[in-house]
């Protein structure tokens, strides 16, 4: 199978190589560079030519502070370009992994604080999340073939995210201020680079058609930014990655001073995916040792 990986460069991205690395498939993979996901003629020439069977879209706009200011960017990439990609994908008979974000919900679950399933009504208080809502919508509604996954709070050895930020500002030996009223998953993006496995493995002779539409993907357990600083510091400590140990001053989410509204709860349950494709739930604590471990081989 010939697959296109978009967003090559970003955390999931590199993790989704390394796991179809010493597959049987042939992955391209394109950074922004290569291909600009909003350049509809861009997207044309690498279906001529490279004429996928799968599309792995794991570009996307994800600065969800900025993205308040640069509304029309943050739609561009997150809404149209998939909208463009998923038509693609229709005309062509090509399957599509896509990705979006618990950003799409506003944190006030209406049965009390019980995980989101797929189906509970999406209502995001951010620019990001509803870029990325737009685009699920635009996607699902192209009638393209796409395995949709939202995920959450990602992190991995790559790129910027939760685990490298408290890791560089331990360093810098000031107390740090984080957020103890916003609760979601954590999740490594190995693990769901994982699942993107499964997903291009999957045998239809053998197991029926490969699962479609919308899924949640996420941590194993639901904690706070806050909770999630104090286990990525401990286990830095554990790993003799931090000089010294960080005050962590609890904060309200109203205190730390940003531009976008982010969801108060935005744990996902992930337990449809898991029992449709026979894996975990993300083990971040277990992850979390795996990426400490490797910025430490890595010297950073
Ligand atoms: N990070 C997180 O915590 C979460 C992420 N998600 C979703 O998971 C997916 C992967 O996220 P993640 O790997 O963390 O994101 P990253 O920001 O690490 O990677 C996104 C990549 O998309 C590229 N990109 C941006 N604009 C374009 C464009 N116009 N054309 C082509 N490529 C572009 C970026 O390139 P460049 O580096 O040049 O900007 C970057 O390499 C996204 O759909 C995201 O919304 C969902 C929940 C949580
Ligand atoms: C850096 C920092 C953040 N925070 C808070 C701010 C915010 O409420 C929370 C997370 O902030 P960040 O900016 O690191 O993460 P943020 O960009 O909000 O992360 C999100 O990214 C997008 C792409 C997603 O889809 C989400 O699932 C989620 O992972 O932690 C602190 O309390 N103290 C700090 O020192």
């Amino acid at each position: 199978m010939k697959i296109l990986l978009l967003g090559a460069a970003g955390q999931l991205g590199r993790c989704v190589q390394d796991a179809l690395r010493d597959g049987p498939d042939q992955l391209v993979p394109l950074t922004r560079h290569d291909l600009d996901l909003t350049d509809l003629d861009q997207l044309r020439a690498a279906f001529d030519q490279h004429r996928p069977d799968m599309v792995i879209n794991a570009a996307a706009y994800n600065a969800v502070d900025l993205a308040e200011t640069e509304a029309e960017p943050a739609h561009r990439v997150n809404a149209q370009g998939p909208g463009r990609l998923a038509e693609l994908c229709l005309h062509t008979d090509t399957d599509l992994i896509h990705f979006s974000t618990d950003y799409v919900f506003d944190g006030q679950p209406l049965t009390g604080p019980a995980p989101y399933k797929e189906q509970a009504a999406p209502h995001p208080l951010s620019v990001y999340g509803a870029s990325k809502l737009a685009g699920e919508q635009v996607v699902l509604a192209s009638a393209c073939r796409v395995t949709m996954i939202r995920t959450s709070w990602l992190f991995s050895e790559y790129g910027t995210n939760f685990v490298k930020t408290m890791l560089r500002l331990a360093n810098a030996a000031e107390p740090i201020q984080v957020v103890t009223d916003q609760r979601g998953c954590p999740t490594y993006a190995g693990d769901l680079a994982q699942v993107v496995k499964r997903l291009v493995a999957w045998d239809p002779s053998v197991a029926g058609p490969r699962p479609t539409g919308l899924f949640h993907y996420a941590g194993n357990s639901v904690l706070s930014w806050y909770d999630f600083a104090q286990a990525i510091v401990a286990s830095a400590i554990a790993h003799g990655l931090l000089r010294q140990r960080p005050t962590l001053v609890p904060i309200k989410a109203a205190e730390f001073q940003s531009p976008a509204l982010r969801p108060a709860y935005s744990a996902l349950d992930s337990s449809l995916l898991t029992q449709q494709l026979g894996v975990p739930a993300s083990d971040w604590q277990r992850a979390l040792l795996l990426v400490l471990a490797r910025l430490k081989a890595d010297g950073r």
